[in-house]
């Protein structure tokens, strides 16, 4: 077991800090002091640009939030308890009382700290702090300071946006004759496309250059092995149903894409949503994303028009057509951008129902939810130190507004519904299997479905 708690009520123990040696306690103790040394960095290196756009009052700004960060590194480095959110904003108030209610749970105050907590809220915490820095010295409250590396992401990765535009526009420019077979097959490759998009974080690198630079395409085949839990015949049935349905009711599909990071990986995640759309296996495709700059390489609805513009202006006939299709997808309202403060919260989804009644409701009108990357499955399956045998639907306690699937590539230690003997054989191989980001998953679930567990 990887947490010290008990099992309480069925439930396993949150990961955390605390058992020394975990992912966790190593996320927290070295990878979480980096990202923040480098986001101090990029405001100093910035001071400049605040000098000219803002003047004395922009150097004020920058050395209060430099201040105010560097507190923060300590109160982490020497696991100092959490403390309240000092801001304004709409969503502090549920971060207080998020803390209080772990601060009754524990007794005291001081337990609640850096080390000691669950692994999930105090990452997250962390990423609010940020914003909560630089959104008390205006005039720099609204600068992302992660923007740089995102934008990098994207660039570095050129040559594969090209490739994979020019994939999907080969398919589109005939996608009328295609028999279902075949579009069986593009729906496939472009669902793995956008699965191992996930590989290119800027959190698990620590904000090093991890951008695509090989073919998505010519790599899949070799990839595949590494699918640990493949349900992409589910995924498949599920549209297909939905389709039928939608036929018969004079109704519409809709699916729901619950976004992880920019850069090379929104570009697959749009890709995907484009096909998807052409196909007419979607009507509607809802993309989700981050209010606030998160976890490093996270979308925002910034970066989210900003690949779109970067695409329809790109200098290459394929990639800057679907840019320009996918700006009228928005235009016509066939694709739509949403962000909910729930997501940049630090709960387990199971909490959704209850603590973001609206989000919940919003996600019961889609046909299929994809949730990508990481830190999403971290929240489907509430963080926590499961048996890998456990069913997807069990470590879901109770969240399933509409049928959903995580794409996800592995980057922490968790992972549920595998075989028996299969965690074990790769855990003899490669001891770090869970958080190399080498593995993934395409997992489904379901509660109208015959359930997997
Ligand atoms: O972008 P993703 O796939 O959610 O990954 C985020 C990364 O941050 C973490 O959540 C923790 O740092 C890892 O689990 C993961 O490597
Ligand atoms: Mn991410």
């Amino acid at each position: 077991m990887m947490a010290a708690d008990q099992t309480v009520h069925g439930v396993p123990p949150s990961l955390s800090a605390k058992v020394v040696g975990s992912f966790a306690y190593l996320t927290v103790r070295d990878r979480l002091p980096t990202i923040l040394t480098k986001v101090i960095d990029t405001i100093h290196r910035n001071k400049n640009k605040f000098f000219e756009e803002y003047g004395e009052e922009g150097i004020q700004a920058e050395k209060q939030t430099i201040g105010l960060l560097s507190k923060m590194r300590n109160e982490l480095q020497t696991d100092k308890p959490v403390i309240p959110l000092t801001d304004s904003l709409q969503d502090a108030e549920c971060w207080n009382q998020y803390l209080q209610k772990h601060q009754k749970l524990h007794g005291d105050q001081e337990s609640v700290s850096w080390f000691k907590s669950p692994w999930l809220y105090v990452e997250c915490y962390m990423y609010r702090r940020i914003h909560e820095a630089l959104w008390l010295n205006p005039p720099i409250s609204d600068y992302d300071v992660f923007n740089e590396g995102k934008t990098q992401g994207f660039f570095e990765s050129q040559q594969a946006v090209m490739t994979i535009c020019t994939h999907l526009e080969g398919i589109n420019s005939n996608i009328e004759n295609l028999s279902k077979n075949q579009l069986f097959e593009h729906f496939n490759k472009l669902l793995q496309v956008s699965l191992w998009g996930n590989k290119c974080d800027l959190s698990i690198s620590a904000g090093q250059d991890n951008s695509q630079k090989t073919s998505p395409i010519d790599s899949l085949v070799s990839l595949q092995p590494l699918i640990l839990v493949n349900d992409s015949n589910t995924v498949w049935s599920t549209l297909i149903s939905a389709q039928t349905h939608a036929r018969s009711e004079k109704t519409t599909v809709r699916v729901d894409i619950v976004l992880d990071n920019a850069g090379f990986e929104l570009v697959t995640d749009l890709v995907l949503a484009d096909f998807l759309v052409s196909s007419g296996l979607a009507h509607e495709v809802h993309f989700h994303g981050k209010s606030i700059p998160w976890f490093v390489s996270d979308v925002t609805a910034h970066d989210f028009q900003w690949t779109i513009q970067q695409t329809m202006a790109a200098n290459h006939k394929c990639m800057s057509k679907i840019g320009y299709q996918w700006k009228s997808h928005l235009k016509d309202g066939v694709w739509s951008y949403h962000d909910h403060p729930f997501w940049t919260q630090p709960h387990e989804f199971c909490d959704m129902a209850a603590d973001a009644p609206d989000l919940y409701a919003n996600l019961q009108g889609a046909d299929l939810v994809l949730f990508k990357g990481d830190l999403n499955y971290r929240k489907l399956v509430g963080d926590r130190d499961w048996d890998h045998t456990v069913g997807f639907g069990t470590a879901l306690q109770g969240f399933g507004p509409a049928p959903l699937c995580s794409l996800r590539t592995l980057k922490a230690n968790v992972q549920v519904g595998l075989q028996p003997g299969q965690a074990e054989k790769l855990t003899s191989h490669e001891p770090d299997w869970m958080t190399c980001g080498k593995y993934a998953v395409i997992q489904f679930y379901s509660s109208k479905a015959e359930q997997k567990d």
